[in-house]
């Protein structure tokens, strides 16, 4: 979805949206602010009958039932317009299809016409009829024009209209593939990544998958709040793009679980990418917003695994899981390679 409100109208949203927000039980997080920002500017009337049916019972909201609501009333509003612009899409591909059988028939009319005249004139014919069939000959030229013009119009129309519905499909195609708090894939955007099959030459096989978890962070989220929490996750993603390049997919498949697609990479490379990774974030010094005095370390664990001939990526991501565990259970801020992957 995109906002069309310029810096002043959201300036007074953010002023209307604060105080609806901080009614509720729920953080004050990005979904939460959507949700409110939407209902404020008036352009989501589905959630705002909810939301208002909710104000008027007097009961917050929780974690929770944010998240249900953003679910249900801006992501599956994302996917309706999407649906839309496909329909609109197949309204006018039949529109000039009906168009274009009706020139095909006018045509043929057209040339039936033609061959009676050209009969007619190989006739001897009186030649006071010769004005007659010039005229009719003229008039049924004209119709021709004017039918072939129209077309023309409507098949230019019809051109500019589908390139911006293509324009406009691409984009929420791309923006519902996309994890809103970082801009790095989502879990979906991932998957369709790595199944197209120009993203990695030979689809998984030569590939390593990264799963990366922060380690604690529900403390993190308990003892500095939810904001800074997504403070953490944003600075997660940004050390990723940080270090990986050209056809290498990063994606945020859950809350603070990121995966990567390592193509034609060997598992010696991969972890030392990781490794990298857990380095960069154990070493990085996340502030508060106003505050000099920096937070708590904040490290990471990352499970690696090879995909092989016979791996799906369920079946990938799943070992890349358990080693990912295994990182956990030996005490966290490491990197794990599985063991099939390892060689061992
Ligand atoms: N701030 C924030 N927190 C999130 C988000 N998604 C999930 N979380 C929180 O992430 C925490 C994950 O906690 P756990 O699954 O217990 O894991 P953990 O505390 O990291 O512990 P280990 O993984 O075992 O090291 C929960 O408190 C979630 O509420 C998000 O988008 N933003």
């Amino acid at each position: 979805m995109r906002y069309y409100e310029t810096r002043e109208q959201s300036a007074e949203l953010l002023r209307l949206t604060l105080p609806l927000m901080s009614q509720q039980a729920a953080a004050f997080h990005p979904q939460s602010y959507t949700i409110w920002y939407e209902h404020s500017a008036g352009i989501n009337p589905r959630l705002t009958n909810v939301l208002e049916q909710r104000l008027s019972q007097n009961t917050p909201l929780n974690d929770e039932e944010v998240w249900r609501l953003y679910v249900n009333f801006v992501v599956a509003r994302d996917a309706e317009s999407m649906e839309r612009i496909q329909q609109r899409l197949k309204a006018l591909l039949d529109d000039t299809s009906t168009s274009a059988t009706n020139a095909g028939i006018e045509a043929s009319q057209f040339s039936q016409t033609l061959t009676i005249h050209k009969n007619q004139l190989m006739q001897p014919l009186p030649l006071e009829h010769l004005p007659t069939v010039v005229t009719e000959l003229l008039a049924d030229t004209e119709r021709m024009r004017r039918v072939t013009e129209e077309l023309v119009e409507q098949l230019d129309r019809h051109k500019n209209e589908v390139q911006e519905l293509t324009e406009q499909l691409e984009r929420a195609e791309h923006q519902a593939k996309l994890d809103p708090l970082t801009g790095i894939f989502n879990r979906r955007g991932f998957e369709q990544q790595l199944q197209a099959p120009e993203s990695s030459g030979g689809g998984l096989r030569r590939g390593v998958v990264l799963v990366a978890d922060l380690d604690h962070f529900k403390q993190i989220n308990d003892n500095y709040g939810h904001v800074l929490g997504d403070k953490v996750i944003r600075t997660v993603a940004q050390i990723i793009r940080g270090n990986i390049k050209g056809r290498d997919v990063a994606a945020r498949i859950g809350g603070e679980e990121f995966a990567i697609f390592l193509p034609e990479t060997s598992v010696k490379g991969a972890t030392a990418l990781a490794e990298q990774i857990r380095a960069t974030m154990a070493g990085c010094r996340i502030r508060r917003s106003g505050l000099e005095q920096p937070i708590a370390q904040v490290t990471l664990s990352v499970g690696i695994a090879e995909a092989g001939e016979s791996d799906t990526l369920e079946s990938v991501l799943d070992r890349a899981d358990r080693a990912l565990y295994e990182a956990k259970r030996n005490g966290r801020n490491r990197v794990w390679v599985d063991s099939a992957s390892s060689g061992a």
